[in-house]
């Protein structure tokens, strides 16, 4: 059966990272999707962006919404401190099964715990189920328009506390106008956008770091 480019990336970094050194699977990763084929991880640019807010929060919980290839899920949990934990969410089985294999293979499972299934089903069920008391850091990443009801849902979920900060991707390309609309006009929340570009190309995008005030 045909492979699905997801599969081929997870080969390309079998075949050429260095196992257990979550640079070289990213490294590997930007090199595939860049030369190869283009596909919807972070990237090395705005990568650096989420590096950057990453640090600066050092979260012990951190959530993301989108997992798709484990890309984001590397990058985030190589940065964090012993004892943090990072919770990713991705709907597609296809999807999670490839970053559960990617997240193994940079070594960085210990760090990680993959939820499959709906955002809005996993959500309401992060206190009690998943033993949560609030988040530190949120990137957001999956379906644009799930961007607002989540951001709203977490609100409601009581899992923001004040200074938690939320990181969009893809503000411009493909885009999230109602987010944006939502989270620039909420007296709750204080924005910062950081224009970059959709990630392997030449098209401008941007990420919008959101820090909740209570
Ligand atoms: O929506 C797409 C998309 C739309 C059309 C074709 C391919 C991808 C996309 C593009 C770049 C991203 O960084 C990203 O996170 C996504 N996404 O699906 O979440
Ligand atoms: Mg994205």
């Amino acid at each position: 059966m045909n492979q699905s480019k997801e599969q081929r990336i997870l080969n390309f970094v079998l075949q050429n990272a260095v196992r257990g050194d979550p640079c070289s699977v990213l490294d590997t990763i930007d090199k595939y999707c860049s030369q190869k084929e283009w596909a919807m991880n972070v990237g090395d640019e705005k990568g650096l962006i989420l590096d950057k807010t990453v640090e600066e929060v050092n979260p012990s919980v951190a959530l993301e919404l989108g997992t798709y290839c484990g890309y984001s899920a590397v990058r985030i949990a190589r940065l964090l401190k012993a004892g943090a934990y990072l919770l990713t969410v991705e709907f597609n089985p296809e999807f999670a099964a490839i970053a559960k294999q990617m997240i193994e293979f940079a070594g960085v499972q210990d760090k990680v715990k993959l939820l499959e299934g709906p955002s809005e089903e996993i959500i309401p069920q992060l206190k009690k189920k998943y033993e949560v008391d609030t988040l530190d850091f949120v990137f957001l990443d999956h379906w644009k328009d799930r961007y607002t009801p989540d951001t709203i849902l977490l609100q409601e979920c009581n899992l923001l506390r004040k200074g938690s900060v939320l990181l969009a991707d893809n503000i411009i390309f493909p885009g999230a106008p109602e987010f944006l609309n939502y989270i620039r006009n909420n007296p709750h929340f204080q924005c910062t956008n950081y224009p970059s570009h959709l990630e392997y190309m030449k098209v401008g995008d941007a990420m919008e770091k959101a820090v909740f005030l209570g």
